[in-house]
């Protein structure tokens, strides 16, 4: 066969593969009797994928313009014909498990403690605090995600929503320049948006979806996730709404990493906790964000100093890693293995 003909039928594989395992774009519900019209309600209100309806709830769906009880039913079957959202065996979840990217991270020791990298589909949460390296550890897999998947990248894009304004391009072009990337097109394939407060950063997840539906993403980055709601909501008045408001903010982002399959990296602060224990093993730091924060990441990773530029990540909770602990180096090239 000629290497044209073998390239199409590469081609023509692939494009059968994503028709089979989506995301399905939601213009795929009019094959199954919804009306353009509705389907068009349904995009504007922020569902792009069949995914997306399948997982909404049906009282969500009664909330959207035009959307009656009989519409709302006939397009949840739609749905749940394209989405499977049944049981399956163990067997066929294990195996596609088996098929889960993980981005590296930079660090073939910090890669090690996670099992390949950073884990795609899910959330992964990094705490720590001021200088231990979260933002760095957000700016190495920009550039790695865009690596080939046999060189742990994800063979996709980068969207960085930043709420603290320490996004910097020209860290990019040193990591691309250690990876042999090309630095101009290494920042043409990350899409970033400035955050000003929590529900412009709500609001960005929306149109993160619009692209996500255009182009192959694979990891999204919020660094910091909990920064805005430190300043946006003040007091033990207003904490029950912080954490409302917070919560839906991260179901958004786990639905888009349950749609897309990509990675969503999300940095928090944390706080000196103020109990007896400081006095035996000094100050002890907590992630802020409660418990809301803890169920809503499925794998977080506490950061702290070591000597020098070294840091040390430690696994506290996943659903399937150990927990480990790795040291890593922060250098000008991004996150690397701490030369001894
Ligand atoms: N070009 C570089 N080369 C080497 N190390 C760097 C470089 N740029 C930054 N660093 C290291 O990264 C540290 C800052 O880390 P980072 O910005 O990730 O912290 P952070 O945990 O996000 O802190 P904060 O909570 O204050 O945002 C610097 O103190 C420095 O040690």
């Amino acid at each position: 066969m000629s290497s044209a003909a073998q390239q199409q039928q590469k081609a023509a594989a692939a494009e059968q593969e994503e028709v089979e395992h989506g995301p399905f774009p939601i213009e795929q519900l009019q094959a199954s009797g919804i009306a353009a019209l509705d389907v068009k309600k349904l995009k504007d209100s922020g569902l792009h994928t069949v995914e997306a309806v399948a997982y909404t709830p049906r009282k969500d769906l009664l909330q959207i313009k035009g959307i009656s009880e009989a519409k709302a039913d006939k397009i949840i079957e739609a749905a749940s014909k394209i989405v499977p959202l049944g049981f399956t065996s163990a067997s066929q979840l294990h195996a596609q498990r088996l098929e889960i990217i993980q981005v590296t991270t930079g660090s073939r020791e910090l890669d090690k403690i996670l099992e390949g990298g950073i884990e795609t589909g899910s959330i992964t949460e990094i705490y720590g605090e001021f200088r231990s390296g979260k933002t760095q550890l957000c700016h190495t897999p920009c550039v790695t995600c865009q690596l080939p998947l046999d060189q742990g990248g994800g063979e996709g894009k980068a969207l960085y929503i930043d709420a603290e304004g320490t996004f910097r391009p020209q860290r990019l072009l040193q990591i691309a320049d250690r990876f042999g990337l090309n630095g101009a097109d290494v920042l043409e394939n990350v899409a970033y948006a400035r955050a000003y407060n929590t529900d412009h950063q709500s609001r960005l997840l929306l149109e993160a979806a619009s692209m996500m539906i255009e182009t192959r993403f694979a990891l999204m980055v919020v660094d910091s996730a909990t920064a805005l709601y430190r300043t946006d909501f003040s007091g033990r008045g207003e904490l029950s709404a912080r954490q409302m408001h917070m919560a839906k903010f991260l179901r958004s982002l786990q639905k888009l990493a349950d749609e897309f399959g990509v990675a969503v990296v999300i940095t928090n602060q944390v706080v000196a906790q103020v109990d007896g224990s400081a006095m035996f093993a000094g100050p002890q730091f907590k992630p802020i964000g409660g418990n809301i924060m803890a169920h809503a990441s499925t794998t977080r990773l506490a950061l702290r100093k070591g000597r020098g530029e070294e840091r040390i990540c430690k696994v506290i909770s996943s659903p399937c890693l150990a927990e480990a602990e790795a040291r890593f180096q922060l250098a000008s090239e991004g996150i690397a293995d701490v030369k001894d």
